[in-house]
């Protein structure tokens, strides 16, 4: 399964396998497009397919091998979470260019299989990627079958696929990562919950007022729901205040004892993944930054959820 992955870092990390499967599991994935009742209409105008979820039609078998397969080969450590999705695209179908940023609790990796026997060049489909979203694609993958491509989501992920004259299917098999799971978005959006500004004691008024006059909109925004997140977990004003000078890259030149260090530095990182994506090098920098610190009893909900032990 997944045994000779081509790995390319341009347009952005992927891999592409030939041969993907063994002909027993390609003729079982088929027999996923023959039901006929359950497919779900994307009719938008640079979005047109069908799609059906058959996440519990996967032998579990199958499961733990591809996942196996695919935290060997991403280096990712996934959960065993796991959503698959048949794709079926008719002629006059096409996917416009589109990222598939991981927002909160969102997948992080995707494998997508082609399923299209006697492929021609003139049946369309093809997959393509591409550096931005008004460039020329840099790569393109055929969707012939048993052709398969996987690869990190994240904000410059960008793919689309070629309108078809020929119906094409495609399975596509989707991965968690331990640090972005819909555990952790149900927790941030309870955290979050009718959120005010307002809620945030006076000191910060000046500090964020100031801030306001000279920082992008975005960032003084992120700072606010940082210093929100230190408000609701019962930390002091200086904290708050703390909290969101350093979210929004203001350096207070105080030097913090331990609890601070971290609280300041998960609240940032929560404000970040409710208001943007989740980042894996951003995340990587966090779990450096927090390694073998005693985890405080305040934060310890949110930080086992965001930096779970792991292997
Ligand atoms: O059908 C394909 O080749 C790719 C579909 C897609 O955009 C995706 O799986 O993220
Ligand atoms: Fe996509």
């Amino acid at each position: 399964m997944l045994s000779q992955p081509h790995h390319h870092q341009n347009p952005f990390p992927f891999f592409a396998v030939d041969a993907a499967f063994s002909e027993e599991q390609c003729a079982t994935l088929e027999q996923l497009f023959l039901q006929d009742s359950t497919w779900q209409h994307r009719d938008g105008a640079f979005y047109r397919c069908s799609l059906r979820e058959v996440t519990d039609e996967i032998p579990a078998t199958f499961h733990h091998e591809i996942l196996a397969r695919m935290r060997e080969i991403t280096g990712l450590p996934l959960v065993e979470r796991f959503m698959v999705t048949a794709q079926r695209m008719q002629p006059g179908h096409v996917i416009g260019i589109h990222s598939d940023r991981p927002l909160l609790g969102y997948e992080i990796a995707r494998l997508v299989l082609q399923l299209n026997k006697n492929w021609q060049a003139e049946h369309g489909g093809v997959l393509e990627l591409f550096a931005s979203p008004e460039g020329e694609a840099t790569f393109k993958v055929n969707p012939e079958y048993n052709k398969a491509f996987g690869f990190l989501l994240h904000a410059a992920s960008y793919h689309g696929v070629t309108e078809v004259t020929q119906p094409r299917q495609t399975v596509v098999f989707n991965f968690w990562h331990v640090a972005n799971t819909p555990e952790l978005e149900a927790h941030i959006k309870a955290l979050f919950a009718n959120l005010h500004f307002s809620e945030l004691p006076a000191a910060l008024d000046p500090i964020a007022a100031a801030a306001e006059a000279s920082l992008p909109e975005e960032v003084t925004y992120r700072a606010g729901t940082a210093a929100v997140a230190l408000q609701r977990w019962g930390y002091d004003a200086a904290t708050v205040v703390n909290g969101y000078q350093y979210s929004a890259g203001l350096d207070s030149n105080d030097t913090h004892d331990a609890e601070t260090y971290a609280a300041v530095r998960l609240a940032d990182w929560m404000a970040y993944l409710y208001r943007d994506s989740f980042n894996l090098a951003r995340w990587k920098i966090l779990r450096d930054e927090l390694a073998g610190m005693e985890r405080f009893t305040r934060l310890l909900p949110t930080w086992q959820l965001c930096l779970p032990e792991w292997g």
